[in-house]
């Protein structure tokens, strides 16, 4: 929305904004310069959570997509009990293993490198070339690979870039600018808190008859991604569910706190699990188990999802009874649950089964598209580079596969150095989860272009035994061009509002069981079942640590990650100021968080037709798994709350943090902290 600046001008909107940039040979030299400058603040007043901004009537008013189904009114009418509520979700840092940063290098006249640690290398040229004044064709913008990314990459990345591209400009000398974490921490911006408002008609046996939700996105200083990360919550505000008639409203708060941005899932999560919230409040109110309340509600081939998509290639039960079969039985695991109970009054255990599906394409048209070159050498060996960088999530080796299968070499004489602009332009963020369906079929549009020059000496090869090599070398003596330019689009797109957003859904199911120490708050993944559905995988390694990946991030978010910032509930940090700024203060899982049983099955013949290899796209859709621990953890403390004397549904918001586990336990050793305290408070971190 070109709403920042490079530099602020008159007023800093958040704490971390970029005012300037010094430059020095060394950088103990630059930082000692920068804490030279002493600039004097006047303190505006600020709004920092999404409550602040609610009260304060600040949103981007230009935002106001929603999405309706069916009749309301007349779902309402036929409701045996409607119940309203608010539930909140915390953001999350990417932290990913490099932070931020680049090199800008000069060279001829007015052309650039830069080498980027981005996921959006023509996003950083544009935004570069157009801050230095110098047309694209003279800046390339390349990397190798970045030490992740997450999201927090695709456009945060870019202050920093044009911060390092001024001095570099005006000296005419390579400059290398790497933000520490705090910093990166306090200065970038995260996945977006969200809350959310909900009024839910259901009869008394629990069918869902009417559904409406208004979502609060915090949007932070500037516009961003948020529009399309709050469409995406819109659009999975169903999650696996058909409900007869559901509204749902966006919301983006502007608020005070450094704008935030993609994360892993870009919005779906929030939508995801505020109806699996509501879902297991129905459950809870009526005491019935939330499997048998939420059975007949799976979507089913052929039902239409709330934004008017068909549901094609369903897989949400076979991953649902897949991920219970595996577990062992949902029967066996409950009462195997209800017995330790039974015997401990200050370790409970529990369970929880959650559904996901995820749509796989960008809500914004254009980004759905992808290209590749491919060189083929007088040695045999390729050369790929295509539009996507790799973070760790896989491509590369994804790109070599589909090449080396096309081009009938093995794999090692496939190589891919880089991802550059001046290889392939206008390429699209790599994001979305769907590089691998662009990039892919691009790489194979190249292959089959140089496979068809090479028709004719394939025969000779065949009959005469000739190498790749030679058959590369002879066609080359013959003036034969072996390389390539691979283009796709992929077909029937709508984008937001259209009855085709997605190109397909990926679908998933989790199995979770936990242990909780009641007097702790601290507690184990004791197993996690995943089943996925990921088409035919191209390469099924990658896809199990994609899924691992994701399930512990998706965890991560709802039960440990909390993010603490100067505000009115914790007036001991500075205003406006991040007090988690590093992994002292700010709890990413660890291999002690991860399943002690982990369990990922791939769901087998189930060919997706519109990607490459009949594969699905894999980075995004698992992590909205993770929740399965979040309930797990809800139905321990349920446990512990009877134990306690405790009966039906009570609020639990998300990060569940071991003192808010602690404290929703109420028993005689928690209440005394919780007498006259409102609903859902919670301590503040002593310090
Ligand atoms: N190791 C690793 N895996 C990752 C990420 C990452 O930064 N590192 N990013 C995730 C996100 S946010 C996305 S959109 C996809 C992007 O890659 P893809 O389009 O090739 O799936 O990878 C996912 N898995
Ligand atoms: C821009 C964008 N659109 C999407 O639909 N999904 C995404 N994930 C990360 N970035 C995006
Ligand atoms: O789509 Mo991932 O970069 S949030």
């Amino acid at each position: 929305m070109h709403d920042e600046e490079v530099f602020a001008t008159d007023t800093v909107t958040c704490v971390g904004q970029v005012i300037g940039v010094v430059v020095a040979d060394t950088e103990p030299a630059a930082r000692r310069g920068a804490k030279a400058v002493k600039v004097d603040y006047e303190d505006l007043p600020a709004l920092i959570s999404i409550d602040d901004a609610i009260a304060a009537g600040s949103f981007y008013e230009q935002y106001g997509n929603s999405l309706e189904t069916g009749n309301l009114e007349a779902g309402f009418a036929a409701a045996d009990h409607v119940l309203e509520g608010t539930l909140k979700l915390g953001g999350q840092e990417h932290f990913y293993l490099e932070p931020n940063g680049c090199i800008v290098l000069p060279t001829e006249d007015d052309e650039y490198t830069l080498i980027s640690s981005t996921q959006a290398p023509t996003k950083h040229q544009i935004y570069v070339a157009s801050t230095l004044g110098v047309p694209m064709h003279k800046l390339v913008c390349k990397m190798k690979r970045i030490g992740g990314g997450f999201g927090g990459k695709e456009t945060r990345s870019i202050f920093i870039h044009c911060a390092a591209a001024v001095p570099a400009y005006h000296l005419r000398r390579p400059v290398k600018a790497i933000l520490d974490r705090d910093e990166d921490m306090q200065m970038t911006g995260t996945r977006h808190p969200f809350q959310a408002s909900y009024k839910v008609g259901f009869t008394k046996d629990g069918r869902v008859t009417a559904l409406h939700m208004d979502l609060y996105s915090n949007a932070g200083n500037s516009w961003d991604l948020s529009s399309a990360v709050m469409d995406r919550a819109l659009m999975h505000s169903d999650c696996v569910y058909k409900f007869p008639a559901q509204r749902v409203v966006g919301h983006m708060c502007r608020t005070n706190i450094a704008s935030n941005t993609a994360f892993r899932g870009f919005g779906g999560p929030q939508g995801l699990i505020a109806a699996e919230m509501v879902m297991e409040r129905v459950s809870r109110h009526l005491g019935k188990c939330s499997l048998l309340v939420r059975q007949p509600h799976l979507y089913k081939e052929g039902d239409v999802t709330h934004f008017g998509m068909v549901m094609e290639g369903c897989q949400v039960i076979p991953c649902w009874e897949g991920a219970i079969e595996s577990a062992g039985g949902w029967q066996q695991r409950r009462e195997a649950v209800d017995a330790f109970n039974q015997k401990h009054r200050w370790r409970k255990r529990g369970l929880a089964l959650t559904p996901t599906k995820f749509g796989i394409a960008f809500t914004k048209v254009t980004y759905n598209q992808g290209g590749a070159l491919v060189h083929v050498y007088t040695d045999g060996t390729a050369l790929v580079t295509h539009g996507g960088v790799e973070m760790g999530q896989g491509l590369h080796t994804k790109m070599a596969q589909v090449a080396a299968h096309e081009l009938g070499v093995p794999v090692s004489k496939v190589f891919i150095a880089e991802t550059s602009t001046d290889k392939v332009p206008n390429s699209s963020p790599t994001a979305g989860s769907a590089s691998t369906d662009l990039y892919g079929m691009a790489v194979l549009d190249a292959c089959r272009q140089i496979n068809e020059r090479l028709k004719p000496y394939r025969a000779q090869a065949a009959e005469k035994g000739w190498s790749f090599a030679q058959m590369a070398t002879q066609a080359y003596m013959d003036r034969v061009d072996l390389s390539a330019h691979g283009f796709y689009a992929t077909p029937e797109v709508t984008g937001f509002g259209g009855p085709r957003p997605f190109n397909y859904f990926v679908f998933g199911a989790a199995v979770s069981e936990v242990e909780l120490d009641v007097l702790t708050g601290d507690w184990q993944l004791l197993r996690s079942d995943i089943v996925m559905d990921v088409g035919n995988p191209i390469n099924p390694a990658i896809d199990i640590g994609q899924i691992e990946g994701g399930f512990v991030q998706g965890m991560g978010w709802l039960c440990l990650e909390e993010m603490v910032w100067g505000d009115n509930a914790h007036p001991w940090v500075r205003p406006g100021h991040l007090f988690t700024k590093g992994p002292g203060t700010y709890k990413i899982p660890t291999a002690n968080d991860v399943p002690i049983d982990f369990r990922v099955k791939l769901l087998t013949n189930t060919p997706n037709p519109r990607a490459v290899h009949s594969s699905k796209a894999v980075g995004e859709p698992p992590f909205h798994l993770g929740s399965s621990a979040f309930f797990a953890l809800k139905d321990a403390v349920y446990a512990a709350r009877a134990a306690a004397g405790l009966s039906g549904w009570f609020q639990l918001d998300a990060p569940a943090t071991p003192e808010k586990l602690r404290l929703a336990c109420g028993d005689e050793l928690a209440a005394p902290y919780l007498e006259g305290k409102e609903e859902g408070w919670r301590p503040l971190m002593s310090c």
